[in-house]
């Protein structure tokens, strides 16, 4: 038990109506998780509004009622605050109620539209071999340390976030590294947060079914940055124009890192193939097993941020050569017959060309690279014929497919990828609407030496068809169907 008013430090209130004495059990935003002496907080969401659900959530036993509207009707034994945001309130809240856990460890927030995934997993791994007890929150796992829990978000809601933190300083966890998405970002779900740092990766087209601009979408991740203590370190890609724009308004320590221009940080690449990368960090040579350009950038950011931590630079640089690639990130094998089978998670315009071109760079000529690749339903329709042309550009023949169609019809979004491809590649191209027989088509078509690139849905276990979770895995199926074609 907690007392309200104890849970309330820091919020910034309204009104209350009643006493902000009493003792309460849980927090909770859906009603329908509330039972007796829990808190209710109400939030306008995309489909519905919590407010529609504060009587519902009284009736299970809510004796405190977190909302930006008061009810008509007011009940004498619920305590009522009114807040002017109910996301901000339940983060901070949220926060109060494990006892503030973001201060008790190393908290770095990663943001931008790719390399998330990649950068904070492999800080994961690089301060575990380092000896340091470490917490993740990603697109693929949380972390507490070595116990794994299932990632419903890329960036969780505040509760869960504050759990998991709290969790992990019940394990003496010393550092953690969060993904922070433009939508956890817009909703919230990161405020109250103490970070010790935030990370940039790049901005480029994704999510302006949610953002609506490429403006909008920018400023929400900048927001982050505006937010950052000045104690904190704000380390950004300055290759990217946007990277400029975050450090713009923030109070913290500014950091840069680039390839291509000057920065705090910089990098080299000298050799770039399937076997990975060498670079020069520093003066220093590094070897990767990480495959393409946009690697580069994703392990100077890892590099300085270890550095920013206080890592020594040797031990840095000898980590990052033990540092094993993230899965369903350009995760590949070779099959019996040496076709190349390549898994990669790129959803976004940016990201596929990124692959394709760093394949493109190190296959030879007589190499066919075939592409099967699809997108989301329910999320970002203008992406689609970018990816279609992207896709059609730079690859020899391309299956286009399903990725996970939600409650779209497939076809049609097919269609709208179909209509990014140039009439000279039209010939290259082919649909097939079930992702299985899209790969199979790909493996069939492929001979020795060739290159099968699946790209989109990376490390997912699943296809989302109707509101329908089925079981299917990118990997796993084209690593069956070669084997079954003995390729
Ligand atoms: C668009 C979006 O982000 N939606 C998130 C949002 O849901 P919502 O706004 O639709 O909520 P809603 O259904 O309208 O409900 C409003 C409120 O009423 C409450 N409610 C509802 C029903 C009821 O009976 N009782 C009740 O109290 C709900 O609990 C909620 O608090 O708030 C929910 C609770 O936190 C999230 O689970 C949900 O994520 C959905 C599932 C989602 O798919 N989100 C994706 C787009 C997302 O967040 N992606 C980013 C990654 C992006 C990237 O890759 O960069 C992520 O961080 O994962
Ligand atoms: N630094 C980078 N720049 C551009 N593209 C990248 C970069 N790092 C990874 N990618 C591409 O983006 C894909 C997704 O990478 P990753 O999962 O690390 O990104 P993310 O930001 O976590 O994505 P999400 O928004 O889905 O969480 C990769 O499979 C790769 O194709
Ligand atoms: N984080 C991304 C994941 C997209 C993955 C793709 N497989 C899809 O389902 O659209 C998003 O929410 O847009
Ligand atoms: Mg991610």
């Amino acid at each position: 038990m907690k007392l309200l008013k104890d849970i309330l430090f820091k919020v910034a209130i309204q009104s209350v109506v009643g006493s902000t004495e009493v003792s309460v059990e849980a927090i909770h935003f859906n009603s329908q998780k509330i039972v007796e002496n829990d808190v209710f907080v109400a939030i306008k969401g995309s489909t519905t509004n919590g407010h529609t659900y504060i009587k519902s959530a009284i009736e299970k036993g809510a004796i405190v009622v977190v909302c930006e509207v008061l009810p008509e009707q007011i009940e004498t034994a619920v305590t009522y605050i009114e807040v002017a945001s109910s996301s901000r309130a339940l983060a901070i809240m949220a926060s109060n109620f494990y006892g503030n856990p973001s201060q008790n460890l190393k908290l770095v927030g990663v943001t931008g539209t790719n390399g998330k995934t990649t950068i904070a997993t492999l800080l994961y791994q690089l301060f575990k071999k380092a000896g340091y007890k470490v917490g993740l929150l990603s697109t693929v796992v949380v972390k507490v340390d070595n116990k794994d829990f299932k990632a419903t978000h890329t960036t969780p809601d505040s509760l869960s976030i504050n759990r998991y933190l709290k969790e992990m300083n019940n394990e003496g966890v010393a550092f953690c590294f969060m993904e922070v998405s433009s939508h956890g970002i817009h909703q919230n779900r990161t405020e109250g947060l103490q970070f010790e740092g935030g990370v940039f990766t790049n901005l480029s087209h994704d999510h302006l079914d949610y953002h609506d601009t490429f403006a909008a979408y920018r400023d929400v991740k900048k927001r982050f940055f505006d937010q950052l203590p000045k104690q904190a370190f704000a380390l950004v890609n300055t290759d990217d124009k946007n990277g400029a724009v975050m450090l713009q308004n923030t109070a913290a320590k500014k950091y840069t890192y680039a390839l291509k221009s000057y920065a705090d940080y910089t990098a080299q690449i000298l050799e770039n193939s399937f076997n990975g990368l060498l670079l020069k960090i520093d003066g220093s040579e590094v070897w990767t097993r990480l495959v393409g350009d946009f690697n580069a950038y994703n392990v100077l950011a890892i590099f300085a941020t270890a550095e920013l931590l206080g890592l020594e630079k040797v031990e840095v640089l000898r980590l990052i050569s033990e540092l094993k690639s993230v899965s369903g990130r350009f995760q590949y094998f070779i099959s019996g017959n040496k076709i190349t089978a390549i898994v990669d998670y790129a959803h976004t315009p940016d990201a596929l060309k990124n692959v394709l071109e760093t394949i493109n760079s190190i296959r030879t000529k007589n190499e066919e690279l075939i592409t099967v690749v699809g997108c989301g339903g329910d999320r970002d329709a203008t992406k689609r014929p970018k990816m279609g042309h992207i896709a059609s550009a730079l690859s020899t023949k391309v299956v286009f497919t399903s990725d996970n169609p939600r409650s779209e019809v497939p076809e049609a979004i097919i269609k709208d990828i179909e209509n990014g491809v140039e009439p000279q590649n039209f010939k290259k191209t082919l649909s097939i609407t079930d992702r299985e027989q899209a790969i199979k088509t790909a493996c069939q078509l492929a001979n020795s030496g060739d290159i099968i690139l699946i790209a989109g849905k990376g490390h997912e276990t699943y296809q989302d068809i109707n509101g329908m979770r089925f079981d299917f895995d990118d990997y796993k199926t084209v690593e069956k169907i070669l084997k079954q074609l003995q390729k």
